[in-house]
């Protein structure tokens, strides 16, 4: 079975329009980009694309790639006293001058619609409410809305990066998986991969999970958005893969599509729990 993150976004931006219309607000995301790489502005570019289709209002302040830590920071400091602002996305990664934790510890925790906050990280970690990452939030939607049971599951994550790899693991712990994190120093990741009910793959590595390493029937979920020649290449051999695993994302199609729903989805949550409507 192809796991259709394209098809599902899609409804779910539909849903999501139709709740604003409703609602009669407007929500509004500021997306800050730092210099000019082609890929982070082609992501902020299609965040705007989805924020017009749902009736969500966008801003984005670009900044050029030589500015210090302390402009990026002023600029979001403005962001998060800006009352017309609801969520607030900086771009990663940044120019490798910039000090990223500081950048990600400066954006108010309830206009962080990435979740990479450390307050809405111990939030995750507490099991307490809180926006949840983008991408690990519409895997996690991936996996109800196709029925895949995560409980009593043994997931095995590969990668432990703080934007997916940690937050999934966390999240699929919560959804009482069983959880095994691995990361390029494991040993031996096809025995432990061979294990798992599912996989998650964030290792950024093309077409590294291969049929050896995949248990018949798996689900097989993949965050690879790894450009090679020119194209686009998730971490998983496609072609050997599907025919073994039971559940399977494609890239493109699958896991990148969702993550930009659920950063509607926390773009929306940020709005309506700022300004609580009067009942
Ligand atoms: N603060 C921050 N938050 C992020 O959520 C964030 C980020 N920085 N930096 C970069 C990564 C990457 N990311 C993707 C979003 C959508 C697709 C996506 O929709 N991809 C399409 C294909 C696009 C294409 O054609 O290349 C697909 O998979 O079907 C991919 C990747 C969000 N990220």
């Amino acid at each position: 079975m192809i796991l259709d993150g394209k098809g599902l976004a899609d409804r779910r931006l539909e849903l999501l329009k139709e709740d604003i219309r409703k609602r009669g607000i407007t929500p509004t995301l500021a997306t800050v980009l730092v210099g000019d790489d082609s890929a982070s502005a082609m992501y902020v570019r299609m965040k705007h694309r989805a924020c017009d289709q749902i009736g969500i209002k966008s801003v984005n302040v670009k900044l050029p790639g030589d500015v210090t830590t302390s402009d990026v920071l002023d600029r979001l400091k403005e962001l998060n006293e800006d009352p017309d602002i609801d969520g607030i996305l900086v771009q990663l990664p940044l120019p490798s001058q910039i000090d990223t934790h500081q950048v990600i510890n400066t954006v108010s925790p309830e206009k962080d619609v990435d979740g990479y906050h450390p307050i809405n990280m111990g939030k995750l970690v507490g099991g307490l409410p809180g926006p949840r990452s983008c991408t690990p939030k519409g895997i996690m939607t991936i996996l109800k809305e196709y029925g895949i049971q995560t409980s009593g599951a043994h997931a095995v994550v590969i990668g432990r990066s703080v934007d997916v790899g940690r937050p999934m693991a966390l999240l699929l712990m919560l959804a009482d998986a069983t959880v095994t994190i691995c990361h390029s120093k494991t040993r031996d990741l096809a025995s432990i991969t061979k294990q798992a009910d599912i996989i998650v793959s964030a290792a950024g590595k093309a077409g590294m999970v291969t049929a050896d390493m995949v248990k018949p029937g798996a689900t097989v979920i993949d965050v690879g958005t790894n450009h090679v020649n020119g194209k686009l290449r998730g971490d998983v051999d496609f072609e050997t893969v599907s025919p073994i695993a039971g559940a399977i994302t494609p890239v493109p199609g699958g896991v990148g599509p969702m993550t930009i729903a659920s950063l509607m989805e926390n773009t929306l949550e940020a709005a309506l729990s700022r300004c609580k409507p009067a009942q």
